[in-house]
């Protein structure tokens, strides 16, 4: 062995002239001098990258093919939020990124002043119409561009006409009930067991496109993603958060001129959308009731108010982003309220018995002015959104061109790609406490001791800290529909139902990465007496 360690020191040197001098020259120049330069410049930069400086995994250091490689295991979020435990608020997770955790820096850098733009994470999100990559509200990085397809819409998003949209959800609740009794309750033999994880996500599908074109997907009415739909939507999430990570992909890929290879297209949403939107326009949509306006009709509206913004493009765009904005995200918050509070028996006992002696008529939805009325039914909300947003990933933001100075004193400049996690922020100890792992609903209410003011600044605080719909200019344009929602579903269905999970022992499975999908929420059900 030291024989040859003394051999490979001597003989190296030679070998390598010998091997270059039998190289051919046209060798040399294309492909041995193009690979030191390409080496040569990753050291330098890596070597006098101001970022240096923070902690983080080795490689991420040196390429984004690390952040890229951790979105595919499913785990991104528990990986991130590990990195924060062992290096602190501040994780280097790419060459030029960082995930802070500084909950005090939200409003900074989610501000409504224009300044801290969406990085090209965002841009593979878009199509080609026309020959020309188009962005939507959610994907585009010009806060011109944004606040052009915002400015038409943001009003219809607003509580009041969110409000308005309460008798379209009641149709849609009350059939899932009703799907729920004659499938799985009133059947031969006994009440069985249902996915009931996946039947909210056909309950969120079905609702989302009824208040955007007043027509069912169908999900609920055939129990299954009988289109494929939901399953390409989660694979065009793959998608999004994978290539999101080395932008410069998405152009050999899905925008590939020559072969696309990208994400699934959304056949069947985007048929029935245009469909709708050609009967509106028509005269001719028999799901539409002018009485019970929805989210195309408000769109079609945007183009009368607006008509040098919208054209007909835009209000497609408008529809399709509700839908796909809108449907998982609620699938999966949903799922997080009513797994943590099955798994909880005393939270469910509670809240169920604040449900109960409300005195709602169980014949029908419980209206959501009267589940708003229930402090216990939103503490454990809350507490469901913050134990698991449903986005988890760095919402990436580049820092503007006075660079900011972190609460440590560091200095990063302008240009680096920063942001927080809903994720980890979510869990952050300095303002959710030493148990922010642990589903605890109590945590919302006024504590023991605690007076008026005390609790009114504590919660000033934790909103402040809450990221779970993003904020400023960028925060979630349908937060306030899917809170509604939210307080609905889940009052009504507590109400209607006992509901248990079919293995309290057996832990859901969670796939995480932009979204945090979870699979197996088996329950059993039946109709309260
Ligand atoms: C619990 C349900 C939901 C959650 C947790 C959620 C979460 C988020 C988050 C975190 C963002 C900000 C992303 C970023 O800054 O990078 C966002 C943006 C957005 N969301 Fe939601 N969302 C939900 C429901 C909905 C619904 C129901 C709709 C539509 C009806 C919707 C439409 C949008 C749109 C259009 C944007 C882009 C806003 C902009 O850039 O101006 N979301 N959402």
């Amino acid at each position: 062995m030291d024989s040859h360690a003394g051999l490979d020191g001597v003989l190296q040197p030679q070998v390598l002239k010998l091997t270059l001098r039998t190289l051919p020259s046209p060798f040399i120049s294309f492909v041995v001098i193009p690979i030191l330069s390409i080496l040569g410049w990753y050291i330098i930069s890596w070597a006098t990258n101001p970022l240096k400086k923070y902690p983080g995994p080795f490689l991420a250091g040196f390429t984004n093919w690390w952040r890229l490689y951790q979105t595919r295991t499913g785990r991104y979020h528990e990986i991130v939020y590990d990195l924060h435990k062992k290096y602190g608020p501040i994780v280097r997770i790419g060459p030029n990124t960082l995930d802070l955790d500084y909950p005090e820096l939200i409003k900074t850098i989610y501000s409504t002043d224009g300044k801290w733009l969406k990085t090209e994470f965002y841009h593979n999100n878009s199509a080609i119409v026309n020959g020309k990559i188009t962005y939507h509200i959610f994907s585009t990085t010009s806060p011109t561009e944004h606040a052009k397809m915002k400015r038409p819409v943001a009003k219809y998003y607003s509580t009041s006409y969110v409000q308005a949209l309460e008798p379209h959800v009641d149709v849609v609740l009350n059939d899932f009930c009703k799907y729920v009794e004659e499938r799985f309750i009133n059947v031969p033999g006994g009440p069985k067991e249902l996915d009931f994880g996946e039947w909210l996500g056909y309950h969120a599908w079905d609702l989302i496109s009824s208040v955007t074109f007043s027509r069912r997907f169908g999900y609920m009415e055939h129990g299954s993603d009988f289109d494929g739909t939901i399953e390409k939507a989660e694979a065009a999430l793959r998608y999004f958060q994978t290539v999101g990570q080395i932008p410069i992909l998405d152009y050999f890929l899905d925008k590939n001129p020559i072969k696309r290879v990208g994400p699934p297209n959304l056949v069947h949403p985007a048929r029935i959308a245009v469909q709708s939107f050609v009967a509106r326009l028509q005269g001719k949509d028999e799901n539409y009731d002018p009485k019970n306006p929805d989210y195309l009709q408000h769109f079609i509206d945007s183009k009368e108010s607006h008509p040098d913004l919208v054209d007909d493009n835009q209000i497609i765009s408008d529809v399709l982003v509700n839908l796909l904005a809108g449907a998982d995200t609620t699938a999966i918050a949903l799922r997080a309220v009513f797994y943590y509070m099955l798994k909880n028996r005393s939270v469910y006992n509670r809240v169920s018995e604040e449900i109960q002696a409300a005195g709602f008529d169980r014949s029908k939805p419980v209206p959501y002015s009267g589940a708003r009325q229930l402090p216990y039914l939103e503490a454990c909300v809350r507490e469901a959104l913050r134990i698991h947003p449903a986005a988890a990933m760095l919402l990436e933001r580049y820092v503007p061109a006075d660079g900011i100075t972190l609460p440590d004193g560091s200095f990063v400049p302008a240009g680096t790609a920063v942001g927080l996690n809903p994720w980890v922020v979510s869990r952050n100890k300095s303002i959710f406490g030493e148990d922010s792992d642990t589903f605890r609903p109590e945590r919302w209410l006024q504590q023991p001791g605690e007076d008026d003011e005390a609790f009114h600044v504590r919660m000033q605080k934790w909103n402040a800290a809450d990221l779970t719909f993003g904020n400023g200019s960028r925060i979630c344009t349908g937060r306030n529909f899917a809170m509604f929602e939210l307080y609905k579903v889940c009052a009504t269905l507590l109400h209607r139902f006992e509901i248990e999970l079919a293995d309290p022992t057996k832990e859901w499975k969670v796939w995480g990465s932009w979204f945090t999908i979870q699979k197996d929420v088996i329950a059993k059900m039946k109709v309260r007496g």
